[in-house]
Protein backbone atom coordinates (compact mmCIF):
# COMPACT_ATOMS: atom_id res chain seq x y z
CA UNK A 1 0.00 0.00 0.00
CA UNK A 2 1.37 3.45 -0.44
CA UNK A 3 1.47 6.34 1.96
CA UNK A 4 -0.79 6.85 5.02
CA UNK A 5 -2.36 10.21 4.52
CA UNK A 6 -4.90 11.51 7.20
CA UNK A 7 -7.23 13.79 4.99
CA UNK A 8 -6.78 12.51 1.37
CA UNK A 9 -9.21 14.39 -0.41
CA UNK A 10 -11.70 14.03 2.13
CA UNK A 11 -12.03 10.43 1.96
CA UNK A 12 -10.99 9.87 5.89
CA UNK A 13 -14.71 11.26 7.04
CA UNK A 14 -16.24 9.37 3.65
CA UNK A 15 -14.77 5.78 4.18
CA UNK A 16 -15.88 6.52 8.25
CA UNK A 17 -18.91 7.03 7.22
CA UNK A 18 -19.24 4.28 4.56
CA UNK A 19 -18.33 1.93 7.47
CA UNK A 20 -20.55 2.97 10.21
CA UNK A 21 -23.60 1.74 8.07
CA UNK A 22 -22.11 -1.08 6.05
CA UNK A 23 -22.49 -5.10 7.10
CA UNK A 24 -18.54 -5.95 6.81
CA UNK A 25 -17.93 -2.99 9.78
CA UNK A 26 -17.28 -5.14 12.82
CA UNK A 27 -16.52 -2.14 15.18
CA UNK A 28 -20.29 -0.69 15.60
CA UNK A 29 -20.79 -1.55 19.57
CA UNK A 30 -16.62 -1.14 20.25
CA UNK A 31 -15.99 2.70 20.18
CA UNK A 32 -13.07 3.66 17.99
CA UNK A 33 -12.19 6.41 15.80
CA UNK A 34 -10.95 6.44 12.04
CA UNK A 35 -7.09 6.97 12.33
CA UNK A 36 -6.47 7.27 8.60
CA UNK A 37 -6.49 6.02 4.77
CA UNK A 38 -3.98 4.51 2.72
CA UNK A 39 -4.18 4.81 -0.55
CA UNK A 40 -2.73 1.83 -2.91
CA UNK A 41 -1.54 1.81 -6.15
CA UNK A 42 -3.62 2.96 -9.39
CA UNK A 43 -4.54 -0.19 -11.39
CA UNK A 44 -5.56 1.95 -13.85
CA UNK A 45 -4.97 5.90 -13.49
CA UNK A 46 -7.96 8.07 -13.14
CA UNK A 47 -7.04 10.11 -16.20
CA UNK A 48 -8.30 6.80 -18.40
CA UNK A 49 -11.53 7.45 -17.32
CA UNK A 50 -12.12 5.09 -15.20
CA UNK A 51 -9.08 5.48 -12.24
CA UNK A 52 -9.15 2.52 -10.24
CA UNK A 53 -7.29 1.70 -6.99
CA UNK A 54 -7.94 0.32 -3.28
CA UNK A 55 -8.07 2.48 0.04
CA UNK A 56 -7.60 0.88 3.77
CA UNK A 57 -9.26 2.48 6.71
CA UNK A 58 -7.38 2.21 9.81
CA UNK A 59 -9.55 1.79 12.91
CA UNK A 60 -8.08 2.35 16.60
CA UNK A 61 -10.72 0.54 19.32
CA UNK A 62 -11.69 1.98 22.62
CA UNK A 63 -10.04 -0.92 23.82
CA UNK A 64 -6.83 -0.33 22.41
CA UNK A 65 -7.20 -2.70 19.04
CA UNK A 66 -6.77 -1.78 15.81
CA UNK A 67 -8.28 -3.23 12.68
CA UNK A 68 -8.01 -2.35 8.99
CA UNK A 69 -11.11 -2.27 6.31
CA UNK A 70 -10.24 -2.65 2.27
CA UNK A 71 -12.82 -0.08 -0.02
CA UNK A 72 -11.89 -0.74 -3.06
CA UNK A 73 -12.60 2.63 -5.40
CA UNK A 74 -13.57 4.27 -8.56
CA UNK A 75 -12.56 7.71 -9.60
CA UNK A 76 -15.26 9.02 -12.46
CA UNK A 77 -15.15 12.12 -14.40
CA UNK A 78 -17.98 13.79 -11.80
CA UNK A 79 -20.98 14.23 -14.97
CA UNK A 80 -20.10 10.16 -15.43
CA UNK A 81 -20.28 8.60 -11.59
CA UNK A 82 -21.81 5.92 -11.65
CA UNK A 83 -21.22 4.44 -7.77
CA UNK A 84 -23.09 6.61 -5.11
CA UNK A 85 -20.34 9.70 -4.40
CA UNK A 86 -17.92 9.03 -1.19
CA UNK A 87 -16.23 12.45 -1.95
CA UNK A 88 -14.73 14.49 -4.69
CA UNK A 89 -11.00 14.53 -5.36
CA UNK A 90 -8.83 16.63 -7.38
CA UNK A 91 -5.95 14.40 -9.18
CA UNK A 92 -3.70 16.35 -11.49
CA UNK A 93 -6.09 19.31 -11.38
CA UNK A 94 -8.97 17.32 -12.83
CA UNK A 95 -12.33 16.64 -10.78
CA UNK A 96 -13.03 13.15 -10.09
CA UNK A 97 -16.06 11.84 -8.55
CA UNK A 98 -14.63 8.67 -6.01
CA UNK A 99 -17.10 5.74 -5.68
CA UNK A 100 -17.46 1.77 -3.89
CA UNK A 101 -15.85 -0.29 -6.89
CA UNK A 102 -18.38 -2.95 -5.78
CA UNK A 103 -20.91 -0.60 -6.97
CA UNK A 104 -19.62 -0.22 -10.27
CA UNK A 105 -20.69 -2.79 -12.10
CA UNK A 106 -18.29 -1.70 -14.96
CA UNK A 107 -15.56 -0.76 -13.41
CA UNK A 108 -15.48 -4.07 -11.27
CA UNK A 109 -15.38 -5.66 -14.98
CA UNK A 110 -12.46 -3.86 -15.67
CA UNK A 111 -10.59 -4.61 -12.41
CA UNK A 112 -10.96 -8.39 -13.45
CA UNK A 113 -9.53 -7.65 -16.76
CA UNK A 114 -6.80 -5.82 -15.15
CA UNK A 115 -5.88 -8.77 -13.06
CA UNK A 116 -5.97 -11.29 -15.73
CA UNK A 117 -3.81 -9.23 -17.69
CA UNK A 118 -1.20 -9.25 -15.11
CA UNK A 119 -1.85 -6.48 -13.12
CA UNK A 120 0.55 -6.10 -9.94
CA UNK A 121 -0.53 -8.16 -6.74
CA UNK A 122 -2.35 -10.90 -9.00
CA UNK A 123 -1.88 -14.21 -8.58
CA UNK A 124 -3.42 -17.01 -10.97
CA UNK A 125 -4.70 -20.10 -10.16
CA UNK A 126 -7.34 -20.89 -13.38
CA UNK A 127 -8.67 -19.49 -16.34
CA UNK A 128 -10.28 -15.79 -16.06
CA UNK A 129 -12.70 -15.05 -19.30
CA UNK A 130 -12.66 -11.45 -20.28
CA UNK A 131 -15.63 -9.18 -20.44
CA UNK A 132 -17.58 -11.14 -17.73
CA UNK A 133 -20.49 -8.86 -16.51
CA UNK A 134 -20.16 -7.98 -12.93
CA UNK A 135 -23.07 -8.26 -10.39
CA UNK A 136 -22.75 -7.23 -6.17
CA UNK A 137 -24.06 -10.17 -4.32
CA UNK A 138 -27.15 -9.10 -1.74
CA UNK A 139 -27.37 -11.69 0.61
CA UNK A 140 -25.92 -11.26 4.55
CA UNK A 141 -22.12 -11.66 4.26
CA UNK A 142 -19.05 -9.97 5.89
CA UNK A 143 -17.34 -9.32 3.56
CA UNK A 144 -18.24 -7.73 -0.30
CA UNK A 145 -19.19 -11.08 -3.50
CA UNK A 146 -18.95 -9.78 -6.97
CA UNK A 147 -20.47 -12.38 -9.58
CA UNK A 148 -18.73 -12.57 -12.68
CA UNK A 149 -21.09 -13.68 -15.37
CA UNK A 150 -22.29 -17.41 -14.36
CA UNK A 151 -18.51 -18.16 -13.90
CA UNK A 152 -16.85 -16.47 -11.65
CA UNK A 153 -17.04 -14.94 -7.98
CA UNK A 154 -14.62 -12.29 -6.42
CA UNK A 155 -14.51 -12.10 -2.89
CA UNK A 156 -13.67 -8.89 -1.92
CA UNK A 157 -12.03 -9.05 1.96
CA UNK A 158 -13.14 -5.75 4.06
CA UNK A 159 -11.11 -6.54 7.64
CA UNK A 160 -7.44 -7.12 5.88
CA UNK A 161 -4.97 -9.75 7.86
CA UNK A 162 -1.46 -9.50 8.22
CA UNK A 163 -0.26 -12.04 5.93
CA UNK A 164 -2.20 -14.78 4.16
CA UNK A 165 -5.87 -14.26 4.49
CA UNK A 166 -7.00 -18.17 5.95
CA UNK A 167 -9.79 -18.18 3.10
CA UNK A 168 -7.17 -18.01 0.56
CA UNK A 169 -4.89 -20.59 2.76
CA UNK A 170 -7.41 -22.89 2.88
CA UNK A 171 -8.77 -22.63 -0.50
CA UNK A 172 -5.27 -22.94 -1.87
CA UNK A 173 -4.98 -25.91 0.60
CA UNK A 174 -7.95 -27.84 -0.94
CA UNK A 175 -7.54 -27.05 -4.62
CA UNK A 176 -8.36 -29.94 -6.74
CA UNK A 177 -10.74 -31.89 -4.09
CA UNK A 178 -14.04 -31.22 -5.45
CA UNK A 179 -14.76 -30.03 -1.76
CA UNK A 180 -14.51 -26.00 -2.06
CA UNK A 181 -15.49 -23.99 -5.34
CA UNK A 182 -12.00 -23.61 -7.64
CA UNK A 183 -9.79 -21.03 -6.62
CA UNK A 184 -9.13 -19.21 -9.70
CA UNK A 185 -6.95 -16.25 -8.58
CA UNK A 186 -5.87 -14.02 -5.78
CA UNK A 187 -5.43 -9.98 -5.47
CA UNK A 188 -2.91 -8.82 -3.15
CA UNK A 189 -1.19 -5.94 -2.03
CA UNK A 190 2.30 -6.89 -0.69
CA UNK A 191 1.90 -9.55 1.76
CA UNK A 192 -2.26 -8.43 2.48
CA UNK A 193 -4.40 -10.33 0.78
CA UNK A 194 -7.36 -7.69 -0.96
CA UNK A 195 -9.75 -10.68 -2.91
CA UNK A 196 -9.97 -14.35 -3.98
CA UNK A 197 -11.65 -15.41 -7.36
CA UNK A 198 -13.36 -18.98 -7.22
CA UNK A 199 -15.29 -20.75 -9.44
CA UNK A 200 -19.10 -19.77 -9.31
CA UNK A 201 -20.62 -22.95 -8.28
CA UNK A 202 -23.85 -23.50 -10.35
CA UNK A 203 -27.21 -23.09 -9.24
CA UNK A 204 -26.06 -23.39 -5.36
CA UNK A 205 -28.63 -24.32 -2.56
CA UNK A 206 -27.72 -23.39 0.65
CA UNK A 207 -27.59 -26.08 3.35
CA UNK A 208 -29.51 -24.46 5.63
CA UNK A 209 -32.17 -23.42 3.44
CA UNK A 210 -32.70 -26.69 2.67
CA UNK A 211 -32.32 -28.43 5.72
CA UNK A 212 -35.16 -26.15 7.26
CA UNK A 213 -37.00 -27.41 4.37
CA UNK A 214 -36.54 -30.18 4.81
CA UNK A 215 -37.12 -30.13 8.59
CA UNK A 216 -40.63 -28.59 7.66
CA UNK A 217 -41.88 -31.29 5.49
CA UNK A 218 -40.72 -33.87 7.94
CA UNK A 219 -38.71 -35.42 5.20
CA UNK A 220 -35.72 -36.95 5.63
CA UNK A 221 -32.34 -35.17 6.03
CA UNK A 222 -30.25 -37.84 6.08
CA UNK A 223 -28.90 -38.41 2.67
CA UNK A 224 -27.66 -35.32 2.67
CA UNK A 225 -26.33 -35.45 6.35
CA UNK A 226 -24.31 -38.20 4.97
CA UNK A 227 -22.77 -36.83 2.32
CA UNK A 228 -22.30 -33.80 4.61
CA UNK A 229 -19.94 -35.65 6.88
CA UNK A 230 -18.41 -37.56 4.18
CA UNK A 231 -17.29 -34.46 2.46
CA UNK A 232 -15.74 -32.47 5.86
CA UNK A 233 -14.27 -36.13 6.05
CA UNK A 234 -12.19 -35.71 3.35
CA UNK A 235 -12.00 -32.18 3.57
CA UNK A 236 -10.11 -32.30 6.80
CA UNK A 237 -8.13 -35.55 5.74
CA UNK A 238 -6.41 -32.63 2.95
CA UNK A 239 -5.94 -29.86 4.90
CA UNK A 240 -4.15 -32.82 7.47
CA UNK A 241 -2.13 -34.00 4.54
CA UNK A 242 -1.10 -30.74 2.78
CA UNK A 243 -0.94 -28.41 6.08
CA UNK A 244 0.34 -31.08 8.69
CA UNK A 245 -1.17 -32.20 11.67
CA UNK A 246 0.06 -31.44 15.67
CA UNK A 247 -1.33 -32.33 18.59
CA UNK A 248 -2.75 -30.57 22.37
CA UNK A 249 -2.90 -31.19 25.63
CA UNK A 250 -6.28 -31.15 27.53
CA UNK A 251 -5.42 -28.51 29.88
CA UNK A 252 -4.61 -26.02 27.38
CA UNK A 253 -7.87 -26.62 25.81
CA UNK A 254 -9.70 -26.76 29.05
CA UNK A 255 -8.28 -23.31 29.64
CA UNK A 256 -9.41 -21.63 26.59
CA UNK A 257 -12.63 -23.31 26.82
CA UNK A 258 -12.53 -21.92 30.51
CA UNK A 259 -11.51 -18.37 29.34
CA UNK A 260 -14.59 -18.38 26.76
CA UNK A 261 -17.19 -19.18 28.79
CA UNK A 262 -16.22 -16.96 31.59
CA UNK A 263 -16.09 -13.88 29.17
CA UNK A 264 -19.46 -15.04 27.29
CA UNK A 265 -21.07 -15.57 31.08
CA UNK A 266 -19.61 -11.61 31.35
CA UNK A 267 -21.66 -10.12 28.72
CA UNK A 268 -24.78 -12.60 28.65
CA UNK A 269 -25.98 -13.45 32.00
CA UNK A 270 -28.03 -16.22 30.92
CA UNK A 271 -25.42 -18.76 30.75
CA UNK A 272 -24.47 -18.80 34.00
CA UNK A 273 -26.24 -21.35 35.16
CA UNK A 274 -24.90 -24.09 32.66
CA UNK A 275 -21.87 -23.71 34.29
CA UNK A 276 -21.69 -27.14 35.85
CA UNK A 277 -23.10 -28.60 33.29
CA UNK A 278 -20.68 -27.12 30.57
CA UNK A 279 -17.80 -27.92 32.97
CA UNK A 280 -18.60 -31.68 33.52
CA UNK A 281 -17.48 -31.84 29.59
CA UNK A 282 -14.48 -30.11 29.99
CA UNK A 283 -13.21 -32.84 32.60
CA UNK A 284 -13.90 -35.63 30.48
CA UNK A 285 -11.44 -34.36 27.90
CA UNK A 286 -8.96 -36.96 26.81
CA UNK A 287 -5.36 -36.11 27.61
CA UNK A 288 -3.56 -35.44 24.29
CA UNK A 289 -5.39 -35.10 20.99
CA UNK A 290 -4.49 -33.98 17.33
CA UNK A 291 -4.88 -30.68 16.15
CA UNK A 292 -4.78 -29.12 12.49
CA UNK A 293 -6.43 -26.64 10.11
CA UNK A 294 -9.94 -26.61 10.23
CA UNK A 295 -12.94 -24.72 8.75
CA UNK A 296 -13.28 -23.00 12.17
CA UNK A 297 -16.62 -21.68 12.03
CA UNK A 298 -18.59 -24.84 10.50
CA UNK A 299 -22.12 -24.88 9.88
CA UNK A 300 -25.35 -25.30 7.67
CA UNK A 301 -24.73 -21.68 6.01
CA UNK A 302 -21.52 -22.64 5.04
CA UNK A 303 -22.59 -25.25 2.60
CA UNK A 304 -23.61 -25.33 -0.71
CA UNK A 305 -25.11 -28.32 -2.64
CA UNK A 306 -24.28 -27.84 -6.78
CA UNK A 307 -24.72 -30.46 -8.94
CA UNK A 308 -25.55 -33.09 -6.60
CA UNK A 309 -22.67 -32.31 -4.93
CA UNK A 310 -21.65 -30.50 -1.37
CA UNK A 311 -18.73 -27.58 -1.36
CA UNK A 312 -18.02 -26.13 1.94
CA UNK A 313 -17.74 -22.11 1.17
CA UNK A 314 -16.14 -19.83 3.97
CA UNK A 315 -12.75 -20.80 5.48
CA UNK A 316 -12.67 -17.47 7.56
CA UNK A 317 -13.07 -18.72 10.76
CA UNK A 318 -15.47 -17.63 13.55
CA UNK A 319 -16.09 -13.92 13.25
CA UNK A 320 -15.59 -13.15 17.14
CA UNK A 321 -12.37 -15.24 17.02
CA UNK A 322 -8.81 -12.72 16.89
CA UNK A 323 -7.14 -13.11 13.43
CA UNK A 324 -4.37 -15.54 15.33
CA UNK A 325 -6.96 -17.34 16.45
CA UNK A 326 -8.51 -18.15 13.77
CA UNK A 327 -5.12 -19.68 12.18
CA UNK A 328 -4.25 -21.95 15.13
CA UNK A 329 -4.62 -25.36 14.59
CA UNK A 330 -7.35 -27.22 16.10
CA UNK A 331 -9.37 -29.96 16.95
CA UNK A 332 -11.44 -31.69 13.90
CA UNK A 333 -14.03 -32.42 16.22
CA UNK A 334 -14.53 -28.40 16.65
CA UNK A 335 -15.96 -28.62 12.91
CA UNK A 336 -18.57 -31.67 13.31
CA UNK A 337 -20.13 -30.16 16.45
CA UNK A 338 -20.31 -26.78 14.67
CA UNK A 339 -22.71 -28.70 11.52
CA UNK A 340 -24.83 -30.83 14.61
CA UNK A 341 -25.18 -27.65 16.31
CA UNK A 342 -26.73 -26.19 12.79
CA UNK A 343 -28.95 -29.39 12.48
CA UNK A 344 -30.58 -28.19 15.96
CA UNK A 345 -31.06 -24.70 14.69
CA UNK A 346 -32.30 -26.38 11.70
CA UNK A 347 -34.75 -28.79 13.61
CA UNK A 348 -35.98 -25.39 15.76
CA UNK A 349 -36.53 -23.18 12.39
CA UNK A 350 -38.56 -26.36 10.37
CA UNK A 351 -39.93 -27.50 13.80
CA UNK A 352 -39.12 -30.67 13.05
CA UNK A 353 -39.47 -33.75 15.86
CA UNK A 354 -36.71 -35.16 18.20
CA UNK A 355 -36.54 -38.22 15.90
CA UNK A 356 -35.62 -36.11 13.00
CA UNK A 357 -33.31 -34.31 14.71
CA UNK A 358 -31.79 -37.72 15.87
CA UNK A 359 -31.30 -39.21 12.53
CA UNK A 360 -29.99 -36.11 11.12
CA UNK A 361 -26.83 -36.22 13.48
CA UNK A 362 -26.23 -39.89 13.06
CA UNK A 363 -26.53 -40.16 9.41
CA UNK A 364 -24.05 -36.95 9.47
CA UNK A 365 -21.59 -38.80 11.94
CA UNK A 366 -21.87 -41.95 9.89
CA UNK A 367 -20.59 -40.00 6.82
CA UNK A 368 -18.00 -38.41 8.94
CA UNK A 369 -16.79 -41.63 10.52
CA UNK A 370 -18.11 -42.45 14.02
CA UNK A 371 -16.39 -40.66 17.21
CA UNK A 372 -14.23 -42.97 19.47
CA UNK A 373 -14.97 -42.60 23.75
CA UNK A 374 -11.85 -39.75 23.26
CA UNK A 375 -13.67 -38.48 20.07
CA UNK A 376 -16.88 -38.19 21.87
CA UNK A 377 -15.58 -36.89 24.87
CA UNK A 378 -14.22 -33.69 22.62
CA UNK A 379 -17.23 -33.35 20.47
CA UNK A 380 -19.52 -33.31 23.67
CA UNK A 381 -17.02 -30.13 24.62
CA UNK A 382 -17.06 -28.60 21.51
CA UNK A 383 -20.95 -28.24 20.95
CA UNK A 384 -21.05 -26.87 24.43
CA UNK A 385 -18.70 -24.34 23.45
CA UNK A 386 -20.96 -23.29 20.19
CA UNK A 387 -23.68 -23.19 21.98
CA UNK A 388 -22.45 -20.34 24.69
CA UNK A 389 -20.61 -18.90 21.66
CA UNK A 390 -23.76 -18.87 19.79
CA UNK A 391 -25.64 -17.30 23.03
CA UNK A 392 -23.10 -14.30 22.67
CA UNK A 393 -23.76 -14.58 18.63
CA UNK A 394 -27.50 -13.97 18.57
CA UNK A 395 -27.59 -11.60 21.67
CA UNK A 396 -25.71 -9.31 19.38
CA UNK A 397 -27.28 -9.70 16.24
CA UNK A 398 -30.56 -11.99 16.33
CA UNK A 399 -32.13 -12.12 19.85
CA UNK A 400 -34.94 -13.52 18.85
CA UNK A 401 -32.99 -16.64 18.12
CA UNK A 402 -31.15 -17.04 21.96
CA UNK A 403 -33.59 -19.56 22.78
CA UNK A 404 -31.74 -22.21 20.44
CA UNK A 405 -28.31 -22.03 22.10
CA UNK A 406 -30.12 -21.68 25.56
CA UNK A 407 -32.95 -24.62 24.93
CA UNK A 408 -29.81 -26.88 23.65
CA UNK A 409 -28.14 -25.66 26.96
CA UNK A 410 -31.06 -26.69 29.02
CA UNK A 411 -31.03 -30.30 27.54
CA UNK A 412 -27.33 -30.46 28.12
CA UNK A 413 -28.31 -29.73 31.89
CA UNK A 414 -30.61 -32.47 32.20
CA UNK A 415 -28.44 -35.16 30.43
CA UNK A 416 -25.71 -34.14 33.45
CA UNK A 417 -27.70 -33.81 36.44
N1 LIG B 1 -18.34 -20.25 -5.10
C1 LIG B 1 -19.58 -19.81 -4.90
N2 LIG B 1 -20.51 -19.93 -5.84
C2 LIG B 1 -21.76 -19.46 -5.65
N3 LIG B 1 -22.17 -18.84 -4.54
C3 LIG B 1 -21.27 -18.68 -3.56
C4 LIG B 1 -19.93 -19.14 -3.68
N4 LIG B 1 -19.27 -18.87 -2.55
C5 LIG B 1 -20.14 -18.24 -1.75
N5 LIG B 1 -21.35 -18.13 -2.35
C6 LIG B 1 -22.55 -17.46 -1.80
O1 LIG B 1 -22.12 -16.24 -1.25
C7 LIG B 1 -22.43 -16.20 0.15
C8 LIG B 1 -21.34 -15.43 0.88
O2 LIG B 1 -20.11 -16.12 0.75
P1 LIG B 1 -19.12 -16.27 1.97
O3 LIG B 1 -17.86 -16.87 1.48
O4 LIG B 1 -19.82 -16.96 3.11
O5 LIG B 1 -18.89 -14.72 2.31
P2 LIG B 1 -18.54 -13.98 3.69
O6 LIG B 1 -17.22 -14.53 4.15
O7 LIG B 1 -18.44 -12.57 3.26
O8 LIG B 1 -19.66 -14.20 4.67
C9 LIG B 1 -22.59 -17.66 0.57
O9 LIG B 1 -23.42 -17.81 1.68
C10 LIG B 1 -23.18 -18.26 -0.68
O10 LIG B 1 -24.57 -18.05 -0.71
O1 LIG C 1 -21.69 -17.20 8.55
P1 LIG C 1 -20.86 -16.51 9.56
O2 LIG C 1 -19.41 -16.87 9.48
O3 LIG C 1 -21.07 -15.02 9.61
O4 LIG C 1 -21.35 -17.14 10.96
C1 LIG C 1 -22.00 -16.41 11.97
O5 LIG C 1 -23.37 -16.25 11.63
C2 LIG C 1 -24.15 -17.46 11.60
C3 LIG C 1 -25.58 -17.06 11.28
O6 LIG C 1 -25.67 -16.54 10.01
C4 LIG C 1 -24.10 -18.18 12.94
O7 LIG C 1 -24.74 -19.43 12.78
C5 LIG C 1 -25.77 -19.80 13.70
O8 LIG C 1 -27.01 -19.71 13.02
C6 LIG C 1 -27.13 -20.59 11.89
C7 LIG C 1 -28.56 -20.43 11.37
O9 LIG C 1 -28.78 -19.13 10.92
C8 LIG C 1 -26.90 -22.03 12.32
O10 LIG C 1 -26.96 -22.88 11.18
C9 LIG C 1 -25.55 -22.17 12.99
O11 LIG C 1 -25.36 -23.48 13.46
C10 LIG C 1 -25.50 -21.21 14.16
O12 LIG C 1 -24.20 -21.29 14.78
C11 LIG C 1 -22.64 -18.47 13.27
O13 LIG C 1 -22.58 -19.08 14.56
C12 LIG C 1 -21.86 -17.16 13.30
O14 LIG C 1 -20.49 -17.44 13.52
Amino acid sequence: MGTTTHMPESLLPALWQLAQGARWFAGRSRGGRPEGVTLGRWLTPASSGVGIRSAVLEVLFDSGERERYHVPLTYRPVSEAVAPELARADVDGSEFSVGELCDDPAAASLLLDLLRDGAPGFESFGEIPTGLVARRFTGEQSNTSLFFGTSLVCKVFRRLEEGSNVDVELHRALAGTGSVAEIHGVWSDGDVDLAIITEALAQPEDGYDLACEHARRSSSFDDHAHALGATLAAVHETLAERLGTESRQAPALRATLERRFVAAAAEAPEVGPYRDAIASTWGALPETFPTQRIHGDCHLGQVLLSAGHWRYVDFEGEPLKTLEERREPDSRWRDVAGMLRSFDYAAAAGEATAAWLAGTRQAFLAGYGLPDGQERALLAAFEADKAVYEVIYERRNRPHLIHVPIDSLNRLAGETR
